[in-house]
């Protein structure tokens, strides 16, 4: 209820006054309804069924009053052009409301949509490391598909609702008992099912688990192809597919069986009742024959849409738990708020969901602090969510600004992490950093994060053109910055030689290239702004030595230009550094110029060297 109570509100927030506008449209198409079908009595009475008298309300005086006046050749002509005019002003209101509906849901959704993805977006680094990622595509599609369809059948519900109260209004009217027999009857229909409706939510969460789990494994499965061409698991993999989709058919044969069940009920009490209205009405009740035919006119029409309303909760309960697992990951995401986003909370913004263009813009564009002197870390301590070992620990280190920083260890010492806190996309658990002597905090974070390039181990590409990937960093970017970028990071040749240079697509997270064209690509895109600071961890792993010794000769002359802090796992790339930092479980075991480090024989970084030194001369 409460999560009903939530998208309610948030219904109204998105859509205001229009909800009303909906509902008034709704009301007075119903009117129209039922005052059509009040008139078929006149014109029936018109063509002589009743012998030119009726017995109706208001109808009787009517008849009495005008048909005197009116030419009787003119009487069943204007009646039907009446009846015309009636329902073609009827036709023409729904239609408007029709469009109405369904902008008020398009725009709900829509704000759903910002809503949702803006928190993606807004939530620190931390966040994502605790997550499953198919779960947010699972919510940004599934979830909200299955809103999106709970919010038109709620708007139908509304609909249904307030055409039932209008004819119960009418049919009490012409005739209180026979009406509160029918709402009786109704009623108790209602009470009877509302089990259903309770088990409509179980099966709706039972559907958002299932789905869950099916996006997660089809995208672990595509992300992992080649793993499982390798190790042969195709046939495991058709064997689980088969049997959760077993799940979800049974599932949703489950909730389509219950809600057939239901209807089916519904329509034997409809025949039931009919006869019962026409046996009571003629036998005790002595109604004329004229109410008889509205009320069972009215009663028939009724009827169908008591079912629709039973049928429209059972799935709107089934929906609320989609709407349910979208706040459920908003609720998560706000909770991890990135700081350095602030300027994408757009409470201040007339229409909540909608940031503008000049917010968006304020958010992307670049000012980089200038960095004078250096980053400090001060007895700097990491333990990851559930972990019972911190990944850094008591760090004491200066990065001089301008120069080269080595940051090398085992696998698992602690380098991505490291790398990762001096970003600010995982904050220390105690300890601090300061850039030129001020500490890294929420206010100083945005800035923060405007002042690097960043390449990581496992480069992400855009399916886009060359061109477009490299613009990410630098929308103004002119194609001479472009090509002096590319030239930077040994990219030039390879990517003149693509079919269409600049505008060529690259695959699926560039997919179509290898693994070294991404890092020198995703290279070039990280100094197309020109950092003040460039972090690259593992960034050149996969290239080459002649490709390896063109970036070593670049960044050598970067250095002066821009503070570098480099992962390298190959010793050989980090020859020039200013200073080389070793790590072990977390702790600086080491630190110094690579001379003096390996003037240090039985030091760490001596046996890192050695150990390598053995591998590649290894037969
Ligand atoms: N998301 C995480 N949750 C829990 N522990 C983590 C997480 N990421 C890393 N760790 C742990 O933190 C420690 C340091 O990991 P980190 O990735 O920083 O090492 P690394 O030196 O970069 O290793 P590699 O050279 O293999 O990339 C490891 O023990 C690792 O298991």
């Amino acid at each position: 209820m409460t999560h009903l109570r939530l998208y309610m509100t948030k219904l109204y927030g998105v859509n205001g006054g229009a909800l009303f506008l909906n509902i008034g449209c709704m009301i007075i198409v119903s009117l129209l309804e039922s005052v059509g079908i009040y008139m078929l009595v006149p014109m029936l009475a018109a063509i002589g069924v009743f012998g030119g008298h009726s017995e109706m309300p208001f109808l009787s005086d009517g008849f009495d009053y005008f048909l005197p006046h009116i030419p009787k050749s003119w009487l069943l002509p204007g009646m039907l052009l009446l009846f015309v005019a009636l329902l073609t002003g009827q036709a023409l209101l729904q239609r408007y409301q029709s469009i109405l509906s369904s902008r008020i849901q398009q725009r709900f959704m829509r704000s759903l949509r910002i809503d949702v993805y803006t928190s993606f977006m807004k939530a620190q680094w931390a966040f994502y490391l605790r997550q499953r990622k198919s779960d947010f595509s699972h919510v940004m599609t599934t979830e909200l598909a299955r809103v999106s369809q709970g919010t038109n059948l709620l708007l139908q519900l509304v609909t249904a609702v307030m055409f039932t109260l209008i004819q119960i209004a009418l049919a009490f009217w012409l005739s209180p008992s026979l009406t509160g027999l029918v709402f009786v009857s109704g009623l108790v229909l209602f009470v009877v099912f509302r089990r259903s409706i309770r088990n409509a939510k179980q099966l709706g969460d039972r559907t958002t688990e299932l789905s869950q789990v099916y996006f997660a494994g089809i995208t672990d499965h595509m992300n992992g192809m080649k793993d499982i061409k390798s190790n042969l698991l195709e046939a495991a993999n058709i064997r689980w597919f088969r049997s959760l989709t077993q799940r979800m058919e049974d599932n949703t044969t489950q909730f389509v069986r219950q809600n057939a069940t239901t209807q089916f009920f519904h329509r034997i009490a409809a025949a039931i009742f009919v006869v019962s209205v026409l046996f009571v009405s003629l036998q005790w009740l002595h109604v004329t024959p004229e109410k008889l035919i509205v009320l069972i006119l009215i009663f028939s029409r009724l009827w169908p849409r008591f079912a629709l309303i039973q049928a429209s909760l059972e799935y709107i309960m089934s929906m609320v738990s989609a709407f349910e697992s979208v706040t459920k990951v908003q609720r998560e995401c706000e909770a991890f708020s990135d700081p350095s986003l602030i300027g994408l909370t757009s409470s201040e913004t007339h229409v909540p969901f909608d940031l503008s263009e000049h917010q968006l813009a304020s958010v992307s564009v670049r000012q980089p602090l200038s960095l004078h002197n250096g980053i400090e870390c001060t007895r700097l301590d990491y333990c990851y969510e559930g972990a019972v070992e911190p990944a850094l620990r008591q760090i004491n280190l200066f990065i001089p600004a301008r120069g080269m920083t080595a940051i090398v260890g085992k696998s698992g010492a602690g380098k991505s992490t490291m790398v990762d806190v001096l970003m600010g996309f995982l904050r220390p658990t105690s300890g601090q950093i300061q850039i030129d002597g001020h500490v890294l905090d929420d206010e100083l974070l945005p800035l923060w994060r405007q002042s690097f390039g960043y390449v990581s181990q496992d480069p992400f590409l855009f399916h886009a053109t060359v061109r477009e990937n490299l613009k990410l960093a630098d929308k103004d970017a002119t194609e001479q910055q472009l090509w002096e970028a590319l030239h930077f990071a040994a990219a030039d040749h390879f990517v003149s030689r693509l079919p269409e240079g600049l505008d060529t697509v690259i695959g699926d997270r560039g997919i179509r290239l290898s693994g070294g064209e991404r890092q020198r690509l995703v290279l070039a895109r990280a100094i197309l702004h020109h950092p003040p600071v460039l972090i690259l961890d593992e960034a050149t792993s996969a290239l080459d030595g002649e490709h390896e010794a063109a970036i070593q000769a670049a960044l050598e002359r970067m250095k002066g230009q821009m503070t570098l802090i480099v992962i390298a796992h190959r010793l050989s790339t980090i020859r020039h550094a200013d200073q080389i930092v070793v790590l072990d479980q977390g702790e600086i075991i080491q630190q110094g110029n690579y001379r003096q480090l390996v003037e240090e024989e039985r030091g760490a970084f001596s046996q890192l060297l050695s150990y390598q030194s053995t591998v590649s001369a290894a037969p």
